[in-house]
Order: structure tokens, then sequence, then C-alpha cells
């Protein structure tokens, strides 16, 4: 089995063979919602979970890395315009348009190796970052000596860098060069207590649903993220709702905090059930043989007992949008009726 796509009930499950594979379905699929959700609206609402989630992120900035030779051929040779006009090599991001939330975050310092927001930071934010920083000092290098501006340089056109370059760094000084705006980065506060964090993230969410950064929910006043990403654990945890845990009762408030995590560190703050179920996407990114059982579990017509939140994986379910379950071979294979060949 190469690449299986199904649609049932709990959402549509696009199961593939290796990381590799997920990984760069996964990235396309974000980048065809950023795409769309920029044209509609102007910007793109992701909110990322911590975990092995973002390690399946990296192509996100290796696809942007790709694309830079492509960008030198057709600096150096226009003709090979239409070459570079082609996917992949056209597939970029505007990475300027997004902002960014943490699903959830652990009580530690942004320095701490358990900080979600820090996981993010090295496995992506910098590593875009310092892509698109290099693809610019390289293009103004050979402007410089082709005796060119960088200004009308065709391949920041092609790679639609132009608006960015012209938004961050009109006076072309590439040290403050970053495609993701840091204003744009929304983590919580690590210097307060786990109710503070909760409460001070919540309030900044609300105001950017005032302004209409963030979406409204159509039927609750909940926010509406664009794309919402989940992992889940072994336990069928996902954000940092555990089973069986008061947190996934909370209705009225949009962040919570708790300080019994059955995971370490056990102090954590999270996204509510309601919240996370009015997101436009919700993409539940599970991969590894040890998350099989609960992956059946909350996809499958099972009877998972009598409490539903004994699994919060299947209490996900967007009330107006959409789930999508991204997974490899083996996190699918408890899976009733998909069928793996050899
Ligand atoms: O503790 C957490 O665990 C989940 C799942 O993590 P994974 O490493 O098993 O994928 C993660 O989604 C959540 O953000 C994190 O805080």
């Amino acid at each position: 089995m190469s690449f299986s796509r199904v649609e049932t009930s709990r959402g549509e499950l696009r199961i593939r063979e290796s990381l590799d594979d997920l990984s760069t379905d996964l990235v396309e699929y974000i980048s065809q919602l950023s795409e769309a959700s920029v044209k509609e609206r102007g910007v793109f609402t992701i909110a990322l979970s911590g975990g092995s989630l973002i390690g399946l992120l990296g192509y996100l900035c290796f696809s942007f890395q790709q694309s830079m030779p492509f960008a030198f051929e057709l600096f150096l040779r226009p003709n090979s315009l239409v070459k570079l006009c082609e996917t992949p090599y056209i597939k970029t991001i505007d990475w300027t348009n997004w902002y960014i939330f943490w699903v959830d975050e652990r009580v530690v310092a942004k320095s701490h190796a358990d900080s979600n927001y820090k996981l993010a930071k090295d496995g992506l934010l910098t590593k875009v970052n310092t892509s698109t920083l290099h693809l610019f000092q390289l293009f103004a290098e050979k402007q410089t000596v082709l005796g060119g501006s960088i200004e009308n340089s065709t391949p920041l056109k092609v790679l639609n860098l132009v608006p960015l370059q012209s938004k961050i760094m009109p006076s072309c000084s590439f040290g403050c060069l970053v495609p993701v705006i840091p204003s744009h980065v929304h983590s919580s506060n690590d210097s307060v207590s786990a109710e503070e964090a909760a409460s001070e993230y919540e309030f900044g969410i609300r105001q950017l649903v005032r302004t209409r950064v963030i979406s409204v929910s159509d039927i609750s006043d909940c926010p509406k993220f664009d794309l919402i990403l989940l992992g889940m654990g072994p336990d069928g945890h996902v954000a940092s709702l555990f089973p069986n845990h008061s947190a996934l009762d909370v209705k009225d408030e949009w962040v919570t905090f708790i300080t019994d995590a059955p995971k370490p560190p056990p102090e954590r703050i999270t996204f509510t059930m309601p919240v996370i179920n009015s997101a436009s996407t919700v993409a539940m990114v599970v991969t590894g043989g040890t998350k099989a059982e609960a992956v059946h579990l909350a996809i499958d017509d099972v009877d998972v007992g009598l409490n539903p939140s004994s699994l919060p994986a299947r209490m996900v379910l967007p009330t107006n949008g959409k789930l999508v379950w991204f997974l490899d071979r083996e996190a699918a294979s408890k899976l009733n009726g998909v069928e793996f060949s050899e």
C-alpha cells in the first residue's frame, strides 16, 4: 500500500507507508490550506501541538530550500521561467501572513527541553527564517555582481517574496529579515503560574478574535482557527487533555490549565475541547505502532465503554469543520478494513 485515502464518519484518513511520505503529504496539505486562507482572509491562523508532530513539519523548511536552486536557474536563465512555475517549485508559503499559536504548552521556561514553544522554534521557525535569510543573501550577492537591484529580482517575484521584502525589509537590511513575523508568534507567558498563563493566553486570543485576525465560530463564540494540528499519545490524549481528566469537561473557557498531567511535566495549559472542535480544520497526526490501538478505538466503530472521556481523541470532531487523520502504516495497522499489501 503506497497511499490510501478514505472518508469515514470520523473524518478523512490519509495513510502513508513511510514517515517521509507522510511528512510530504502533511506539508502539502498545510500549504494548500494556508494558500486558500490567505487568499480568502489575508491570514492563516495555525495552532501547533508539541511532541513528534514537529519533526514531521521539517519538510516545510526543506521544500522551501529545495526551490532555491531553481530560483537561481531562473535568475541566470530567465527563459527557464516555465519550469520554475511548475509544481513543486512554485510551492512556497506566505509565512508573513501566518499567525502561530500553541494548542498546549508545558509550564516550564521557554528555554527548557520540555517546552512546546522551544520545540517548534528550534524545529521549524528558526529553520524557516534561516532558509529565507540565505535566499535573500544569495540573491543580493548575485545582483551586486551583475549590477542589478534586488528589488526587481525575478526570482523574488516568482517565489512570491516581493511582498515579504517590502513588508519587513524595505531597506534591504538582512539583519531583520524573518519571514515568520515575531509579533505573529503567540506563545504563552513562561514566568507566571499555570492558571495565570492560561488566562493570559486566552485574553490574547480574545483580542485577536475581536480584531478578526482569528475568525469566530458560526455557532458559538469560540475562536475558529484555520488549522489545529494535534498529535495523540498512546493513551489517546490530545493537546494536554488526558483521559478522564476534568479539563475535558471545561466548556466556558478557551484555554484551561492542569497541574496533575499523568505525563510529565505535570503543569500545563491547553485549548479546551470546544475550541478544538470549532476549528475549520483539525489534522490529527499520529505515527508509530504504540498508538495503533488508540487509533483503532478513536476511529473505528467500536464501543469504547461508558465514558467518552476515556479516549479524548475520540471526542475530537469539529462541529462545522473538517477532521483529517495523517497516519503512517504502523499507526493504522489495527484499523478495521484497511488492507496492507506487502
Ligand atoms: O505531551 C504532549 O503529548 C502529545 C503527543 O505527543 P507525541 O510525542 O506522542 O506525539 C502532544 O501532541 C502534546 O502537544 C504534548 O504536550
